[in-house]
């Protein structure tokens, strides 16, 4: 098994990605790329290139995306994916992952999470710090619960949907792809169609 992990950009989403890597004793080194820093140093860990160096590391590391913005997560996730990358996940040890737990390549456990069993991850997720998922949830791709979320039980999230901070989401709920769910919002009904809902309880806003 590969132990060097390769993180995809340094910003603040991806020096958390690498201290939980570094927290789970999983990784021997632990390297970024970015293509905005000017800094030889993240965390104490090296920035050895831009993007573009992606295939100077494909044979000896496995990668992470660790960019928030789930379209161009996506879209880095993919190249790697086609250039033949091991893409990996990251699970902070003070998450807490029920039995028959499923997570997708490529996504990312923050720390006090806590996912109930049955519940399916797609790949390129990120759970965010703090938040929850109950049992018998599935989560698209690319799907970012962001800090202090609560996901009820028997909610589906669609592809690429945003769950802003400290948000709620009753059981039994769908939330169709590519939506962005407010800070605060409280979803108690079904979103089906795409787009930006805030408030309590969540609405349609046109912003
Ligand atoms: C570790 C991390 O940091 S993870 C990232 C966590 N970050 C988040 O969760 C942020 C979530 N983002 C939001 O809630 C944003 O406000 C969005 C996406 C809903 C809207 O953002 P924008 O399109 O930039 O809207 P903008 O800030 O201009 O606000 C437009 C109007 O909507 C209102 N509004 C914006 N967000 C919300 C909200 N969450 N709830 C209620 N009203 C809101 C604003 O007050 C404003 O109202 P006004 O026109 O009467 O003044």
């Amino acid at each position: 098994m590969m132990n060097k992990l390769l993180i995809i950009g340094a910003s603040g989403h991806g020096k958390v990605i690498a201290d939980i890597a570094k927290q789970s004793g999983e990784w021997g080194e632990i390297l970024f790329l970015d293509d905005k820093t000017e800094q030889l140093k993240v965390l104490g860990y090296p920035v050895v290139g831009k993007v573009k160096d992606t295939w100077k590391y494909i044979d000896e590391c496995a990668f992470v995306v660790g960019v928030g913005a789930n379209l161009t997560r996506q879209s880095l996730h993919e190249e790697l994916a086609s250039k033949g990358a091991t893409l990996t996940s990251v699970v902070h040890p003070h998450a807490i992952i029920g039995d028959d737990v499923s997570i997708g390549m490529g996504s990312v456990i923050m720390a006090g999470v806590v996912i109930n069993s049955g519940t399916r991850l797609g790949k390129g997720c990120i759970i965010n710090s703090s938040s929850s998922l109950d049992h018998d949830n599935t989560l698209g791709d690319f799907v970012h619960v962001s800090p202090g979320s609560h996901i009820a039980g028997t909610v589906d999230i669609g592809d690429n949907t945003w769950i802003g901070v400290g948000c709620t989401v009753s059981n039994n709920v769908r939330i169709t792809g590519s939506c962005q769910v407010g800070a605060g919002a409280v979803v108690v009904k079904d979103i089906t169609e795409s787009g930006t809902y805030v408030g309590v309880p969540a609405r349609r806003v046109n912003l």
